[in-house]
């Protein structure tokens, strides 16, 4: 379990992570999504004690980074898949990495093998695509077969088979019971991955729901209505405060309303109906509404939701 206690991080007068506090549990991957410069890679090093909190703190299975006796069996992580020796082949890598912690050289082949890389085990890592190299990280990763794993955008910029192929590959370590914590700032790609998620937006916690949750409240509503009386029910609706915009001469778009809502005010008024279906709005247009500035979003996500004024400050 990895647990974030009011964790802030400050450069300088920049405030990258303001008193965040959230908790990832073991057994399901654990999305952490936010957009660019939201605070997730500096959450994450100061998770892994690459970074010093400028108060509050994080805490591993109860203890903080530098008092795990053996860190790399504890947590294993993925943030820079280019962080490798380029001349150096993958096997020796890992040697090399196992060596310095203590950790047996069959796990080395073993690694290798779980990420499908055990017949370019020789091969220079510096020649790797970055698809291989992502294996090469999580194999680092696993290394010291860790219960809890933190991986930093590990599907960016990688093909579709790579993309599935590291989302199958997490939620498998998640079904084996350990924690996995991953970020992206992709909803779309978590909803996905994960099956739970920390949001955050400009260093602050919006929400820790599960992703259907997050999923159901973030697309926005409207029904499409098709009807010979659109103009009649154009009325009624706008009389009931909706916000109703006509597409065509017999169609409508009607914002933050149900299906059955707009079923039942057309039965009333006996007005026919030729189409009836609810729309959802992009996933992501509505994530950056919800993160980024000069929003007001007023959400009842999960046990620790925030209100975002219209600064886009969570209080
Ligand atoms: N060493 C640093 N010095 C100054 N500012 C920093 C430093 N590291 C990060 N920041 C700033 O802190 C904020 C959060 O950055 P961070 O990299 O953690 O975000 P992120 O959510 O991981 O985004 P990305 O996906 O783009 O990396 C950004 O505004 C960034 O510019």
């Amino acid at each position: 379990m990895i647990e974030a206690i009011g964790l802030t991080k400050r450069y300088g007068s920049k405030v990258a992570v303001h008193d965040l506090s959230f908790t990832v549990r073991p057994g399901r991957v654990t999305g952490f999504l936010g957009p660019n410069g939201a605070g997730k890679s500096t959450t994450m090093r100061m998770m892994l004690g690459l970074d010093r909190p400028t108060a509050g703190e994080v805490r591993i299975d109860g203890r903080r980074y530098a008092e795990l006796k053996h860190p790399l069996r504890t947590v294993g992580a993925l943030l820079d898949a280019k962080w490798v020796h380029p001349n150096r082949s993958a096997r020796a890598h890992l040697r090399w990495m196992a060596r310095s912690n203590g950790i047996p050289e069959r796990r080395v082949d073993e690694v290798l093998g779980m990420v499908g890389l055990a017949d370019v085990a020789n091969r220079r890592a510096g020649g790797f695509s970055l698809g291989m190299s992502q294996r090469l990280g999580i194999a680092a990763a696993l290394l010291g077969d860790p219960k809890i794993l933190v991986f930093d955008e590990p599907v960016n910029g990688l093909d579709p088979e790579g993309i599935h192929w590291i989302r199958r590959f997490m939620q498998g370590l998640a079904a084996e019971g350990r924690t996995v914590f991953v970020s992206s700032h992709l909803l779309s790609e978590m909803a996905l991955t994960a099956e739970e998620l920390v949001v955050i937006g400009r260093g602050e916690l919006i929400a820790q729901c599960s992703t259907k949750e997050f999923v159901d409240n973030a697309g926005t509503q409207a029904v499409l209505v098709r009807s010979p009386g659109a103009a009649q029910l154009q009325q009624l609706a706008s009389d009931q405060g909706l916000r109703v915009r006509s597409t065509d001469v017999d169609t409508l778009l009607i914002e933050d309303a149900t299906t059955e809502q707009i079923g039942e005010l057309a039965a009333e008024h006996r007005i026919v109906l030729h189409e009836l279906t609810a729309q959802r709005g992009s996933l992501e247009d509505a994530f950056m509404r919800m993160t980024g500035n000069a929003v007001e979003y007023h959400t009842n996500l999960g046990a620790q939701a925030t209100e975002l004024t219209t600064s886009g400050v969570a209080r």
